[in-house]
C-alpha cells in the first residue's frame, strides 16, 4: 500500500522536498494556508451567486396578437433555440397534429370535389365576403370529374375516421369556428362547405394525453392509465398505418389537373393556408415518419386559454435565469382570459401578421384582420397596467406578404390610405410600421421606445437572430424593473 501511495504522481507532485529547511516549511504552510481561503472564498462567492439567482423572480414575457398571428410559433422558436433537450424529446408527439393538418387539406379537397360533382354552385357571390374577387370565366369548359375521382374518393374514406381519432387523440372534442383561411383572401368556399375548415383542439397538456397517463398511484388507476397508454398507442400505430396505405392515393387527389383546376377557379390557396402539408406527402405518409424541425413550426393547433412555458436559459446573457412566457388564444373569445397576465409581465412581443390586409377574422367575417389588429394594439398601448411594460412588435408573415403582392394583389384596393406608394414588400411593411408607431406614440400612458422586427417566424434562422435582441432588451427591461441598474 506504502509503495503505491509513494508511487502516485499526484502525491509526490505535493510532497515537501526532502532537504526542506524550517523557514522553508514556515512560508510553504503560509502559501497553502492562504490557497486553501482564496479557494473557500471563491466557493461562497459562487454559493452565494447561485442562491441570487434562485430568488431572482423569473422573466415574464406575454405573446398577444389575433388568431393565426403567429404566437404559437414564436413560443416553437424559443423552445428551439433555449430549450434544446425539451424541443428534441417533444419533436415525436407533433406527429400527430401534423398527421391531423394533413388530413384537414385532404377533407377540404374532398368535399370540394363532392360539392362539384353534386353539381353545388361556386359560391363567388357569397355576400358576406366584401372582399373583391376576380370575375370568374363563366365561358370555362366544365370541370371534368370523373370515375378515377369517385374511386379516389372511396378510397380515402377510411381517412375520415383517422382524422376523428386524432382530434380525439389531442386532447378534447373538437371545437368548431368558421375558420378564415379558406374564406378570406379573396377565396371561395363552397355553399356546402364543410362544417369545420379547421379543427380547433385543446391545445393544454396534449402532448402529456399523448405520453399517456403515467404516475397515478392506485393500482386502479395504473390499469386505467396502462390502458389509455396501450390505447393511445394502437390509435397512433392505426392512423400511421392508414396514412400510409392512403399516401399515394393523396398524392394522386392533389396532383390531378381537374382538382388543381378546381382550386384554381374557386381562388383555394390551400399551399398558402396554415398546416399545408400535401406537398410533403411522399415524406409525411411514412411509417417511420418523425416531423422535421420545419415541420414543427409549420404545423397548425389552436391555442385554447393561456399556456404558461418554463424556459431554463443556460447560455447568452439571461444565463441561469427562468423565463415564463405566456401564450394565449387569440381569437375574440379567448381575449379576456389575458387580462389577468398584465399585472407583472416584463414584455409583451406583439404579433401582428402583415399579410392579412385582404382577410377577414374568422370569428367575425365583417371585420378586416389588419383593422383588428391596429385596435388590439391600441387596447394594448393604452393600457395603464401596462405603462412600464416594454412592448416589442413583431410584423409578422412577411414571407407571406412578399408572396401575396408578387402574385399581383394591389393593397391599396383594401388599404385606400396608401395611396399610390409602390405596392412591394418594403414599401407596405414600412406603411404598415409607420402606422403601429403613431398609435403606440399617442396611446402609451408615459413615453417609451418604439421597437419593431419584421418576422417570418416560419423560419427559425432568421428568428433566432430576432430572438437574441429581444431577450437582451426584455433582460434590460426586467433588470430596470428589478431596480437592479440605473
Ligand atoms: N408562412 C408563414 N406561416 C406562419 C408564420 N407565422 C406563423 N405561421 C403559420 O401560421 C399558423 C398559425 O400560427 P400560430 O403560431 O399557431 O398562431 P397563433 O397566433 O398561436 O394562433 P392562436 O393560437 O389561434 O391564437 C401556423 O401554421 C404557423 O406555422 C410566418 O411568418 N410565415
Ligand atoms: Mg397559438
Amino acid at each position: 500500500m506504502g509503495r503505491q501511495a509513494d508511487e502516485d504522481p499526484l502525491s509526490l507532485a505535493i510532497q515537501p522536498p526532502p532537504n526542506e529547511t524550517p523557514e522553508q516549511r514556515d512560508s510553504r504552510l503560509q502559501a497553502e494556508a492562504l490557497a486553501r481561503r482564496i479557494s473557500n472564498d471563491i466557493d461562497e462567492e459562487l454559493k452565494a451567486e447561485k442562491a441570487a439567482l434562485k430568488k431572482k423572480p423569473p422573466v415574464k414575457v406575454l405573446l398577444l396578437g389575433q388568431s393565426e398571428s403567429g404566437k404559437s410559433t414564436t413560443l416553437k422558436n424559443f423552445q428551439m433555440n433555449y430549450a434544446k433537450n425539451t424541443w428534441a424529446e417533444e419533436l415525436a408527439s407533433w406527429r400527430t397534429v401534423v398527421q391531423l393538418n394533413l388530413l384537414r387539406n385532404v377533407h377540404t379537397i374532398l368535399d370540394l370535389v363532392s360539392s362539384e360533382m353534386d353539381g353545388t354552385p361556386d359560391s363567388s357571390a357569397d355576400s358576406e365576403d366584401e372582399t373583391p374577387t376576380p370575375s370568374i370565366d363563366d365561358r370555362q369548359p366544365p370541370l371534368r370529374f370523373t370515375e378515377k375521382h369517385g374511386v379516389l374518393k372511396l378510397r380515402l374514406l377510411p381517412l375520415r375516421s383517422v382524422q376523428k381519432d386524432l382530434e380525439d387523440r389531442l386532447g378534447a372534442s373538437s371545437v368548431e369556428e368558421n375558420s378564415g383561411y379558406l374564406a378570406g383572401n379573396g377565396m371561395n368556399t363552397p355553399k356546402s362547405k364543410p362544417k369545420s375548415q379547421e379543427v380547433f383542439v385543446r391545445s393544454s397538456g396534449w402532448k402529456t394525453t399523448l405520453r399517456a397517463a403515467n404516475g397515478r398511484r392506485s393500482s386502479d388507476a395504473r390499469h386505467e392509465a396502462g390502458s389509455v397508454r396501450r390505447t393511445t398507442e394502437v390509435d397512433a400505430r392505426r392512423a400511421t398505418e392508414v396514412i400510409a396505405s392512403c399516401g399515394d392515393d393523396i398524392k394522386t387527389l392533389w396532383e390531378d389537373e381537374t382538382v388543381q383546376e378546381m382550386l384554381k377557379r374557386r381562388r383555394v390557396r390551400l399551399d398558402d393556408t396554415p398546416g399545408f402539408f400535401l406537398a410533403d406527402i411522399d415524406r409525411i405518409a411514412r411509417r417511420d415518419y418523425v416531423p422535421s424541425d420545419n415541420d414543427v413550426m409549420r404545423a397548425r393547433l389552436r391555442t385554447l386559454g393561456v399556456q404558461e412555458h418554463k424556459i431554463h436559459f443556460q447560455e447568452g446573457p439571461a444565463a441561469g435565469m427562468d423565463w415564463i412566457i405566456y401564450d394565449v388564444g387569440g381569437s375574440r373569445t379567448q381575449r379576456p382570459a389575458w387580462f389577468p397576465y398584465f399585472d407583472d409581465c416584463d414584455a409583451i412581443i406583439f404579433l401582428a401578421p402583415v399579410n392579412c390586409f385582404d382577410e377577414k377574422l374568422a370569428e367575425d367575417r365583417r371585420v378586416n384582420r389588419l383593422e383588428d389588429s391596429y385596435a388590439l394594439w391600441k387596447m394594448i398601448c393604452s393600457s395603464k397596467l401596462l405603462a412600464k411594460t416594454q412592448i416589442i412588435l413583431f410584423l409578422n408573415k412577411c414571407d407571406l406578404l412578399e408572396k401575396k403582392l408578387r402574385s399581383g394583389v394591389k393593397v391599396n384596393k383594401f388599404v385606400p390610405s396608401l395611396g399610390d406608394r409602390k405596392n412591394d414588400a418594403h414599401t407596405v411593411t414600412q406603411y404598415f410600421a409607420q402606422h403601429f408607431k403613431e398609435i403606440f406614440k399617442h396611446c402609451s400612458p408615459e413615453p417609451r421606445s418604439f421597437r419593431v422586427h419584421l418576422t417570418s417566424v416560419v423560419d427559425p434562422k432568421a428568428t433566432s437572430l430576432t430572438l437574441q435582441v429581444v431577450e437582451e432588451n426584455v433582460l434590460k427591461a426586467h433588470l430596470r424593473k428589478a431596480d437592479l441598474i440605473e
